[in-house]
């Protein structure tokens, strides 16, 4: 019997994900945040591989059942007080796996619920949501799930590589996340501020050279906290990421149209924390983090 998964942020990629489990049979239970209407949720999925349908159940995340395995698909930002709602459901060895970007809501997860041990995700699949329970899939991609510090594959996760395309178990997923924030680091405050799809940072002469500038540091930083391996090449995968998502809105520049808290201060903000706990300077980071946190929402608006 495959481990029932219940999805805790049930935006864009928690029904993606949900879709995806649900398509091999793999139990699961949907935790929205607002109550959804009585009766199963009717959970539709466009775009790549045609329409699909599915009714999904659900339950509030302050009901009373045991979790034995918990996907969060929050925004970063919420990734924390999101798995705090349902700490009194969890056992000492129920699953958790958080897929967000950035890096640091998995220190915050163990601060708010000690004795957590997450497992770790990062996916470069694409899709937004269209209505409440309608995504579209918009872009494939690959997802990298691990445990840090190191370690072989649960055996939930045979299931998970039955259902979700191009999925990995990565035995070195802090370095995949490094990457992936490096790269974010680079690519997503420019286009914010600038309000281009990711081609023009290629296209521009002028973004281009500041990214490149943006990539120096953003090395330099990466070796000084032992995450050489995960910035080796950047400028020439930054570069190769801005070719391959040329027509993309960056999630920030879409955060920050829509009005949204962007994730900042888990993407750049990590990075500015790492150079000054190594004594380093990085100017233009800074700068971006700087002039993003300055339009972002307040917080009581
Ligand atoms: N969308 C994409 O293509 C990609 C997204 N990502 C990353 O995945 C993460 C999720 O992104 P995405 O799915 O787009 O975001 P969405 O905004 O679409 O979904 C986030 C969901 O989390 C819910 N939520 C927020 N707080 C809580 C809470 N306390 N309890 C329960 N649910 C909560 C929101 O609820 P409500 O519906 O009430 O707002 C919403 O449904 C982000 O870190 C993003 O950067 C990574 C790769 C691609
Ligand atoms: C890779 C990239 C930059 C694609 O847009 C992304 O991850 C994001 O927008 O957050």
């Amino acid at each position: 019997m495959p481990a029932h998964w219940h999805i805790l942020g049930t935006g864009a990629m928690g029904c993606l994900f949900a879709s995806y489990l649900a398509r091999q049979r793999i139990p699961l239970t949907l935790l929205p945040r607002q109550p959804a209407e009585p009766g199963d949720i009717t959970l539709v999925v466009d775009g790549l591989g045609g329409g699909h349908r599915y009714q999904l159940p659900w339950e509030t995340a302050g009901s009373d059942g045991p979790i034995s395995h918990l996907l969060v698909t929050t925004k970063a930002y919420d990734v924390a007080p999101a798995v705090a709602s349902v700490a009194h459901r969890l056992r000492p060895d129920t699953v958790v796996l958080l897929m967000a970007n950035g890096i640091g809501f998995e220190r915050e997860v163990r601060a708010r619920v000690p004795g957590l041990a997450p497992t770790l995700g990062t996916t470069t699949e694409g899709a937004y949501r269209e209505a409440r329970w309608r995504v579209r899939h918009a872009g494939r991609g690959a997802t990298r799930i691990g445990l840090p510090g190191g370690a072989g594959a649960p055996a939930w996760f045979a299931n998970w590589r039955a259902a979700v395309p191009d999925c990995h178990w990565d035995m070195a997923i802090e370095q995949a996340l490094w990457r992936k924030l490096a790269i974010n680091c680079a690519i997503n405050p420019l286009t914010a501020l600038h309000g281009c799809a990711n081609g023009q940072l290629g296209a521009d002469p002028g973004l281009a050279a500041q990214v490149r500038a943006l990539c120096a540091e953003i090395e330099r930083i990466g070796i000084a906290a032992g995450q050489a391996s995960a910035v080796t090449d950047l400028e020439a995968a930054v570069f190769a990421v801005i070719a391959g998502t040329a027509d993309n809105q960056s999630s920030m520049l879409q955060d920050v149209r829509a009005g949204r808290r962007t994730e900042i201060d888990y993407i750049t903000g990590h990075l500015l924390a790492t150079a000054t706990a190594h004594g380093l300077d990085a100017p233009r980071n800074r700068e971006l983090m700087d002039k993003i946190t300055a339009q972002e929402p307040s917080a009581d608006a």
